[in-house]
């Protein structure tokens, strides 16, 4: 049997759940154990592992050396096309999208003095993680590095924080790996058609700490992701500078399974962007983005659950109807 039916046939979506387990701190389960799945008091629902032979396949990632990309002044990019071989993203999608717990959130934000209401973003959310000052011990609760006992800080309290669930802490230990990069936070962004979008931003936040390394991997429907140079800060009172005459912006087509890692100073210097995709290519099918962050603070915990959780219900894919529906216990 080839690779490829092998791992198709093992992504079964008919829930076969023989052995339920606690979760265990550091993820390390044998591969031989059979399927079990992820709980946590802050999860809506279980959240199944991935497929034994799935974990198995992640250790001979990624698929295809990275090619550097820094060629543009302050760009640093490593770019897998792909890391995760094309068929199992295909599948790796669906289990994704199935298994999740996906958010819509809402927030208020004062823009101009004025309070505002908004109801984007415009796609699906979901966080897991946790900042570097805490852990979760054994049985889930978050503990503080430094003093080995239950953290207690109001922006836990807002939103409580939960594991990465062992089906994305097996891609993030590999990706680790692999990189640089450390991480202890998973976003996951669902966009269900090409009308689902993220505009141009940076992921610079000051609990990232400086030069942050993301790593993002694109799974389902091609998106383009657009980045173009953030306009020099003007000295005090001076006027606003053009970009640097040879930063030119860029446009990369993500295919399903193709991983960008984002490095050195590209946050601080470049904008990056998924646009709406209309017309022909607006009904194209989901696309699932996951990026791998590392958050040094509280705020950084704060800020992602805030963001991508919010107050609102869960939502779960529904495959007989083909959408998220909200999550009733
Ligand atoms: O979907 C993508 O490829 C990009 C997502 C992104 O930039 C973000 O979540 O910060
Ligand atoms: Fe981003």
């Amino acid at each position: 049997m080839s690779k490829k039916r092998t791992i198709d046939a093992f992504f079964d979506r008919t829930p076969k759940r023989p052995k339920q387990e606690a979760d265990d701190a550091d993820g390390s389960a044998p591969i031989e154990e059979p399927p079990g799945t992820s709980r946590h008091s802050h999860y809506p629902f279980e959240i199944a592992y991935l497929p034994a032979v799935v974990t198995r396949a992640l250790a001979s990632l990624p698929a295809s050396p990275g090619k550097a990309i820094n060629h543009q002044p302050d760009l640093d990019l490593l770019y897998f096309e792909p890391y995760i071989p094309r068929d199992m993203a295909k599948s790796l999608f669906h289990f994704l999208r199935a298994e999740l717990p996906f958010y819509r959130v809402e927030y208020d934000i004062k823009r101009g003095g004025v309070q505002t209401h908004i109801r984007t973003p415009s796609r699906w959310t979901t966080v897991f993680g946790l900042d570097d000052t805490s852990c979760f011990d054994e049985n889930g609760r978050v503990m503080d590095k430094t003093t080995g006992t239950e953290a207690a800080d109001r922006r836990y309290d807002k939103y409580p924080p939960r594991p990465i669930p062992r089906c994305l802490d097996d891609l993030r230990k590999r990706t680790e790996a692999v990189t640089d990069g450390k991480f202890n936070f998973c976003l996951v962004n669902y966009y269900a058609s090409g009308l689902d979008s993220i505009s141009f931003h940076s992921d610079d936040e000051r609990f990232l700490g400086r030069d942050p390394i993301i790593a993002s991997f694109s799974l389902g429907a091609p998106r383009d992701f657009l980045l173009k140079h953030k306009p020099p800060v003007p000295p005090a009172g001076g006027q606003l500078a053009a970009p640097p005459s040879a930063a030119k912006p860029l446009k990369y087509s993500l295919r399903s399974g193709d991983m960008i890692l984002m490095r050195g100073r590209t946050q601080t210097h470049w904008l990056h962007s998924v646009p709406k995709r209309t017309g022909r290519n607006e009904y194209d099918g989901g696309r699932i983005n996951i990026t791998f962050r590392r958050a040094m603070t509280k705020d950084g915990t704060e800020n992602y659950y805030n963001y991508n959780v919010g107050c609102g219900p869960a939502y779960r894919w529904n495959e007989q109807s083909s959408e998220m529906v909200a999550w009733k216990p």
